[in-house]
């Protein structure tokens, strides 16, 4: 097929706005090509090569590089071609009016123009284009720079004014088109009489508009249905709607409604077939080369020879196991030597789906039966297991859950759809599905001083010393301590190892009668060792007695992200910060979540 036809498309493309327009114009570009080219038809309206998700090399032409290449196809000096765009504010227009310029001479700009041949053009074919710009992208290296624009002005020495117009705005990644995804599946529907919705499906669960395009061509509509999802080709994530109205969620999820905690990480599709892994992110991109401690842990921990799972990677404490924020992933990223990336930032992974078990196409079964698919095909470590979800049944339920994952460093909830349509919908985003993350946050802009109550034993590197501490406030009214939080972070290895023996004067067999917790610790003291602590939020918690029922019947609050900052020998229990105090900050720094965000927060 020539190629000239397809950059006649993009003419008519770039002319419209009109989505019917398009939608028709493409219709009809389909219907004349053949199958064994469309594919590569597609992406090129796609302004692409092949999906992003496969991660191949991308053109790297630079500016530069486009107006050396036009002035080797033209035999035109760059400072002309330079000219021609700065007046044009386009490559692909300036190639098309030099091109123009060579054939006919009344165009004006030939004077300009140092060999004016009258060449004859070549009748390109779209495999020969298609298969250049593959030449160009795949060249990688060391003088790999001058064969990319020798190739490319090879291209444009031969291809017609048009045609030379669009290369160069494709090799700049410049179409301008205004052509998306759902246009070009209208064009497939109308020109294969195919149903949109399972063009839809397909493209969701396969997302390669070329290989659709091509199954339609060859196979038929018949074919689009067999589409399942296929290990080592991402499937477009389901996504949620958000709510922060506990009574609007249970309305609209229903009821009985399964919570799971909102991790704070990065979503990951893990991909297993035999002994290969792949982990694809929530954009479609391949980070399995970022992630070998989770491609161990796949390998390991799920039983199935095939499946597709998905989950989210949280970084967390290499002391205490507990979470960390997002940023901590982000630093992990731009780490350059990646095993000591691993050692530094370690990850866990809670996965919350299932959608491919060995032949199976899960996403077409209910949610219920996809987690007991998740629940059987994972050998549970503490490392890689399960999200930790609840069913709750009302709006009581839902709050103290979603505390609790609040106080646990996750985001919130993810509150999900039970029912007989719970199925998983690739690529939509929809009320099955319902985040409900926090409308306010308290950030923690002092440092508190705590007193040590409690204590957990340490595991792993830890064994021998304590884990964390539990700490807490002073309440003056009633003469007790209130648990606040429990803190593992921070210490310096001296400090942790000496632990034991700094707190030991102060052990006791029960709870001492002062303490009010709901916790129980591994070990009880007196309250007499004072510490000063950091935090990133004051946060609700259903767990610690500190400020209990003051701004929420039943919850206290907690400090969420705990870390040690020195001890305070200088204070004694009573001197330390109060449950009134806590209470204070609290409110003094109360933001809307959204307006935290831009540093704009307005206190309410
Ligand atoms: N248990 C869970 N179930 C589903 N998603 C979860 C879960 N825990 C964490 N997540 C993450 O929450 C994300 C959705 O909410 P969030 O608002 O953080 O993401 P976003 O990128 O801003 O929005 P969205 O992904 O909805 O476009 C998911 O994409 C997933 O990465």
């Amino acid at each position: 097929m020539e190629f000239s036809i397809v950059a006649q498309t993009l003419d008519i493309l770039e002319k419209t706005s009109s989505k019917i327009q398009q939608a028709a114009a493409l219709a009809l570009l389909f219907k004349k090509t053949p199958s064994n080219v469309i594919d590569k038809v597609v992406y090129i309206i796609q302004g692409t090569l092949w999906p992003d998700w496969k991660g191949l090399p991308e053109l790297g032409i630079a500016e530069k590089g486009v107006q050396k290449a036009i002035s080797m196809a033209l035999g035109v000096s760059e400072a002309e071609v330079e000219r021609v765009y700065k007046s044009l504010g386009d490559y692909g227009l300036a190639v098309e009016r030099l091109k123009l310029g060579k054939q006919n001479k009344s165009v004006g700009l030939v004077g300009f123009i140092k060999s004016a041949k009258g060449e004859v053009y070549k009748k390109l074919t779209v495999d020969e284009v298609y298969s250049q710009l593959v030449k160009i992208a795949m060249l990688q290296g060391e003088g790999s720079r001058d064969m990319k624009l020798r190739l490319l002005s090879s291209l444009l020495a031969v291809a017609d004014p048009k045609e030379a117009k669009y290369i160069v705005r494709f090799i700049e990644g410049r179409l301008r088109l205004g052509v998306g995804e759902a246009t070009i599946m209208d064009g497939l529907a109308s020109a294969f009489g195919a149903p949109r919705d399972l063009i839809e499906r397909a493209y969701n669960i396969y997302p390669d508009l070329g290989a659709i395009a091509k199954l339609l061509a060859e196979k038929g509509v018949v074919e689009l249905k067999n589409i399942k999802p296929t290990p080592g080709i991402p499937l477009r994530p389901m996504l949620a709607e958000r709510a922060s109205d506990p009574t609007e969620i249970l309305n609209k999820a229903g009821i009985p409604a399964l919570a799971e905690f909102k991790y704070d990480g990065e979503r990951a599709q893990i991909h297993k077939k035999g002994d290969r892994i792949w982990i694809f992110s929530r954009r479609l991109e391949e980070i399995t080369n970022q992630y070998p401690d989770v491609v161990e842990m796949a390998l390991k921990r799920i039983k199935a020879e095939e499946a597709i799972v998905e989950g989210e990677i949280i970084a967390i404490d290499p002391e205490t196991g507990e979470f960390r924020p997002f940023q901590e992933l982000m630093h992990r990223k731009r780490k350059k030597d990646i095993h000591e990336a691993l050692k530094e930032y370690p990850v866990v992974v809670r996965l919350f789906d299932c959608l491919y078990v060995d032949g199976i196409d899960m996403t077409l079964k209910i949610l219920p039966e996809r987690r007991e698919m998740l629940r059987k095909i994972i050998d549970e470590s503490e490392e890689f297991k399960l999200a930790e979800g609840m069913i709750v049944n009302n709006t009581a339920e839902l709050e103290t859950f979603f505390l609790k994952a609040v106080e646990a460093g996750c985001e919130g909830l993810v509150v999900k759809s039970l029912g007989r349509d719970s199925v998983y919908q690739a690529g939509v985003r929809g009320w099955l599905w319902i985040k409900y993350k926090r409308d306010y946050k308290s950030e923690m802009t002092d440092t508190v001083d705590l007193v040590v109550v409690g204590a957990f034993h340490g595991r792993g590197k830890r064994a021998g010393t304590y884990g964390a501490l539990l700490l807490a406030a002073y309440d003056p009214e009633s003469d007790t301590f209130k648990t606040v939080c429990k803190v593992g972070t921070g210490f310096t290895d001296e400090e942790l190892a000496e632990l034991p023996k700094k707190l030991e004067p102060y052990r006791l067999p029960h709870k001492h009668h002062r303490v009010d917790s709901d916790i129980e610790a591994d070990v009880w003291f007196e309250p007499a060792v004072v510490m000063e602590v950091t935090g990133a939020e004051l946060t609700l918690s259903p767990l610690h007695t500190c400020c209990r029922g003051m701004v929420k019947q039943g919850v206290g609050i907690s400090i969420r992200f705990p870390r040690f900052v020195r001890w305070r020998p200088d204070k004694s229990p009573k001197e330390i910060t109060t449950t009134k105090e806590i209470l204070e900050m609290y409110y003094r720094q109360l933001r809307k979540v959204s307006q935290t965000t831009t540093g704009v927060g307005e206190e309410r």
